[in-house]
């Protein structure tokens, strides 16, 4: 921790990176930056976006640019979302704490992880104690753990904690091997747990460290415990971690209100598909249902606002941005996630101004070229 920053002279999220690698201890910063094996998707993920080029309009009145969305339904300042991401406190102290009142600060919706080092429940205060016009939407990611107990009773308590949808991730069922964390045994440092976890078992909250977390990820989830995952919850449910148009269907079939296009930041099955050229594909299939209302999101890669420009255009409904919030926390705290927030949004706002599109439905398709 460096604080207090004067956080203006990070002007990127570049600059944000850089001082947050100088600064974590290497088996963290190995967790964090890490793609699976020779890392090619966690490349791809970010040569995707230079495949396109922005075609502008110009003379278009930007003299106002509105960033807001309808997201499940309701609507939100801005398409930026904070990815569910493990483990805050590695980054920072105050962990969850400090990312879920930023982002409730900024108007950008979080996403909080199964494996969070706060308990959900503290997050969620944290977040509503920020959150003071309640624009702002929170949610809960699920990791479904082997003992559906276990799971049924976190699904519970995100439902009882005011969350307002389910995103469960569906590309986990063994783990990536991500050859930093193998070479540097990762692991949490004492008094640090999956906090979520360690309530769900008694006297057992010094189990509930990574190794444990990890081989807790069920490997025959399918289709059908979508199902009954509905069963046990109001809130709506997204699949995060598809890539292909069959699977969005199935997902539709199964009741789901949208996906997240993504391949785990490349860091599960390496050589997958770039998420953003997974994207179009998906929605074309969604359209083809003609599934009003069902929302598809896309993220990997992002780190700046003409990414995210690309992906509204080619059809996202909304972006998760990953690792430059974990940059932003171990730089600034919640101060370092307000302004990864702030620079990206800055970052689109300026890049609709000069593209001609004063409000999100104008980021059309037709704007973007083979680069
Ligand atoms: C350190 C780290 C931890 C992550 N933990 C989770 C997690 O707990 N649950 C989850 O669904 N995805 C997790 N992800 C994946 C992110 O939600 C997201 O898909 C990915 O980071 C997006 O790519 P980006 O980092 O390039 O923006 C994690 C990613 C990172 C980098
Ligand atoms: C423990 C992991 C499954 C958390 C995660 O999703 C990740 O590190 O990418």
């Amino acid at each position: 921790m460096i604080e207090p920053l004067d956080m203006s002279t990070f002007l990127t999220v570049r600059d944000l990176e850089r001082v947050a690698r100088a600064e974590l201890p290497p088996s963290t910063l190995g967790y964090f930056k890490s793609g699976a094996e020779s890392q090619t998707t966690l490349r791809a993920n970010r040569r995707a976006f230079r495949k396109w080029a922005i075609d502008y309009r110009v003379m278009v009145d930007v003299s106002r640019v509105d960033t807001r969305i309808r997201l499940l339904g309701r609507d939100v300042a801005t398409p930026i979302l904070i990815a569910p991401m493990a483990y805050h406190c590695l980054a920072h102290p105050d962990g969850e704490l400090a990312s879920a009142r930023a982002a409730a600060k900024s108007g950008a919706p979080y996403v909080a992880t199964t494996l969070a080092t706060k308990p959900l429940e503290e997050i969620a205060t944290a977040f509503d104690a920020a959150n003071t016009a309640g624009a702002t939407p929170r949610w809960f990611q699920l990791y479904v753990n082997k003992d559906r107990g276990i799971t049924r009773s976190i699904i519970e308590r995100a439902d009882a904690a005011g969350y307002e949808a389910l995103v469960v991730t569906v590309d986990v069922p063994v783990m990536g091997r991500r050859l930093s964390d193998l070479r540097n045994a990762f692991t949490l440092p004492p008094g640090m747990t999956a906090a979520n976890l360690a309530d769900a078992v008694q006297g057992a909250k010094n189990a509930y460290h990574h190794a444990y977390a990890t081989g807790r990820h069920d490997p025959s989830l399918t289709w059908r415990d979508i199902a009954s995952f509905r069963e046990i919850t109001r809130m709506p449910i997204l699949l995060k971690g598809i890539v292909r148009g069959d699977d969005a269907l199935r997902a539709i079939d199964a009741g789901a209100s949208g996906v997240v296009v993504s391949n785990h930041g490349g860091r599960q099955l390496d050589n997958a598909i770039a998420s953003l050229d997974a994207l179009p594909r998906v929605l074309d299939a969604v359209a083809s249902r003609q599934a009003a209302g069902f929302d598809v999101l896309v993220d990997g890669g992002i780190r700046w606002g003409t990414d995210i420009f690309k992906a509204l255009a080619l059809g996202a409904r909304a972006v998760m941005v990953g690792r430059p919030i974990l940059w932003g926390l171990t730089v600034g705290g919640e101060a370092g996630v307000v302004r990864v927030l702030q620079i990206l949004q800055n970052e689109l706002t300026t890049s609709m101004a000069l593209a001609g599109c004063p409000d999100i439905a104008s980021i059309t398709r037709d704007l973007l070229v083979p680069a």
